[in-house]
């Protein structure tokens, strides 16, 4: 199913340190003064389901997290996407089902039981799949702290940046918008900017132009 009629569903996925945190903060500030109601969020939720995916990565492994993140993901949407796309918001999400795809698999668990289990989750209207060079992630990651267990080296951002590659390949063979985005060689706020554009664009009905990756 597309996201809710009125707003407009952009999710932001990729590696660890390819700047989904930052872009999303810069993005409700970009659109925000353009005059868009924006909504950021992020996934695992701040729920009780989605902090303890977060915070408890080391208890909870493969099918467990797997399932446990992808219950987190159908509350979230019910409880705080859905109702801000039908009141008409840019909903910005911090992480969503690509995620899933890599890090859930990352961890052993096969790719068709990761598809089942988030195979209701709503299509967003654009899925920014973000990416940079896998020694530029990892330096990133080095220079910021790991926050996890899947945040350990440039030996983990290569495996994390091949599977996002697949999953953005993936997700657009399956009629997902994918607009795969370079962070490496770009600033902050450039990146920001072009989404920007992007998504305005589509808010006003002229995209999206899918690019994949
Ligand atoms: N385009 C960019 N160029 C250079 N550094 C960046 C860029 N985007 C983010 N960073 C930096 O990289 C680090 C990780 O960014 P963050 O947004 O936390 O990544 P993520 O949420 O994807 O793990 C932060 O220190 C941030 O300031
Ligand atoms: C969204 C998502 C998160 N997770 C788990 C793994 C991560 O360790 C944890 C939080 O993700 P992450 O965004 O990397 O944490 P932080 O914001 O602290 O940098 O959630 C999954 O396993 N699958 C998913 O689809």
């Amino acid at each position: 199913m597309s996201a809710s009629p009125g707003g407009v569903l952009v999710t932001l996925d990729g590696p660890a340190g390819v700047g989904k945190t930052t872009t999303a903060r810069l993005l409700r500030e970009y659109l925000g003064r353009r005059g868009y109601p924006v909504h950021t969020t992020t996934q695992p939720s701040h729920g009780v389901l989605g902090k303890t995916a977060r915070h408890h990565t080391d208890s909870y492994h493969g099918y467990a997290l797997a399932c446990l993140v992808a219950a987190d993901r159908y509350h979230h949407l019910e409880t705080d996407v859905r109702p801000h796309l039908e009141a008409g918001h840019i909903v910005v999400c911090d992480r969503y089902v690509a995620s899933s795809y890599v890090l859930q698999r990352m961890d052993g668990v096969p790719l068709p039981f990761v598809e089942a289990i988030n195979a209701a989750a709503d299509r967003p209207d654009l899925a920014v799949i973000l990416q940079a060079p896998p020694a530029v992630t990892a330096a990133r990651v080095a220079a910021r702290g790991a926050h996890n267990r899947f945040h350990t080296g440039e030996c983990t951002s290569r495996q994390e940046n091949d599977l996002y590659e697949d999953t953005a390949t993936r997700l657009a063979a399956g009629g997902y918008p994918v607009l795969a985005v370079q962070t490496g060689d770009r600033s902050p706020t450039g990146v920001a900017d072009y989404l920007t554009a992007r998504i305005a664009d589509l808010v006003e009905g002229h995209g999206p132009e899918v690019v994949t990756a």
